[in-house]
């Protein structure tokens, strides 16, 4: 199969969707490898890194999207790239296409196979290949709430950690999964109060039982998200439903029940966020303040640290692209059904129900009906 990477050209995005060592694994089992020049650079991955693992280097990404029948990505495509589309091209990438109407209708109206990284679940539940992403956007989160803290970018001026004699800050983290426990991990080794919260109560006894008695767990409802908003520094929003629109938990009259300066992240971004006054921002402008609460609402968070982040998100990702490419994505899914659930897009049909749930008037038609 002839598959493929181009430059990402989100905002300050600098991961990218194949290292050459994965070239390299393509082109061992027999596969032609396109990458647009420069496409790794932002990741420390040269051309002639890529040339010598067997990769053919192509001046413009509209030569590499017209050539490939795979196209291997890491965000969502823009606008600008709609129009580079093919029908039967399998797309392998970020897609989030509950919080992006216009994306689903090029993908569908193009006949795109849109393959979603975000929700590929494997037979435990898991989501393999959004992991490492939330891994480190649970990391940077705290990292980032941190920042936006200090007075100097409109936050209350407080540490996390605090100092003998002073009290420490309070991080409430809503939703205890990938995001949620990475931002617990760095929150609780900064040394500030957090409270986490969720509706799995089994996900709340695995963190009691890690972190014990240096958290506090809590059943996510409006009581509880309430009350502990209102004590917070510090507000990540990390709870997901895959597929679907984040649910608005955190609630625009929370904003002035909390101290001036604190700060909410809002990591749930790419599903639509799960604050009632999340907007996207981007990296080269990350926050603004609503009530005098500072937001942080970056949908590509990884894209700040793309070294280790191309790293790990690739790590993830090649072995299902290989069995894409190896068997065709319909083979491939008949001997491997967790690939079924990646697939949003179809041959025009929108395959993903809680994507169709998240709009009006779209008709969900499953896979395997398509496919078999
Ligand atoms: N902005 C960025 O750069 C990035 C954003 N993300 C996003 O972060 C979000 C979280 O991802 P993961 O942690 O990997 O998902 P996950 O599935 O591992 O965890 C989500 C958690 O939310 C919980 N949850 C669902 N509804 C809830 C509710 N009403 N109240 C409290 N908890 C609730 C679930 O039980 C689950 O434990 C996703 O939207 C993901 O796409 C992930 C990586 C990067
Ligand atoms: C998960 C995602 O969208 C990202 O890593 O940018």
């Amino acid at each position: 199969m002839k598959v493929g990477s181009v430059k990402e050209i989100k905002n300050n995005e600098f991961r990218v969707g194949m290292i050459p060592d994965n070239v390299k694994s393509y082109v061992n089992a027999g596969h032609q490898v396109y990458i647009e020049k420069g496409a790794g650079a932002g990741s420390g991955f040269t051309d002639e890194e890529y040339k010598a693992a067997g990769a053919t280097l192509l001046d413009t990404a509209k030569e590499v999207w017209d050539t490939v029948e795979m196209m291997i990505k890491v965000k969502e495509p823009l606008p600008d790239e709609y129009p580079l589309f093919h029908e039967g091209l399998i797309l392998y990438t970020y897609l989030h296409l509950a919080a992006d109407q216009p994306q689903t209708d090029a993908l569908l109206s193009s006949k795109v196979k849109g393959v979603a990284y975000e929700t590929l679940m494997d037979r435990n539940g898991g989501l393999p290949l959004l992991a490492p992403m939330s891994q480190i956007a649970g990391r940077l989160s705290v990292q980032e709430g941190a920042k936006y803290l200090e007075k100097i970018y409109g936050g209350e001026g407080v540490l996390l950690a605090g100092v003998p004699g002073t009290p420490k800050a309070n991080v409430v983290i809503l939703g205890g999964g990938s995001v949620g426990t990475n931002a617990c991990k760095i929150a609780v080794g900064m040394g500030a109060n957090v409270t986490i919260l969720d509706v799995n109560l089994q996900r709340l006894a695995y963190l009691d039982d890690i972190f014990g008695a240096r958290i506090q767990t809590l059943a996510s409802n409006d009581a509880n998200i309430e009350n502990s908003v209102k004590e917070a520094d510090l507000v990540i929003g990390s709870v997901l439903i895959p597929g679907k629109a984040a649910p608005k938990l955190f609630k625009k009259k929370y904003l002035k029940e909390m101290r001036p300066g604190a700060v909410f992240v809002d990591v749930a971004v790419d599903q639509g966020g799960c604050g009632e006054t999340t907007r996207v921002t981007y990296h080269d402008a990350p926050i603004y303040i609503v009530d005098g609460v500072v937001h942080y609402c970056v949908g590509n968070m990884p894209g700040a640290v793309p070294r280790t982040s191309t790293i790990a998100l690739t790590n993830a990702t090649l072995s299902y692209g290989l069995q894409i490419a190896n068997k065709g994505l319909e083979q491939a899914c008949r001997e491997n059904e967790t690939i079924y659930s990646a697939i949003n897009t179809y041959d025009g049909k929108l395959t993903c129900k809680n994507v169709a749930d998240s709009f009006e008037g779209y008709e969900y038609v499953d896979v395997k009906s398509l496919v078999n």
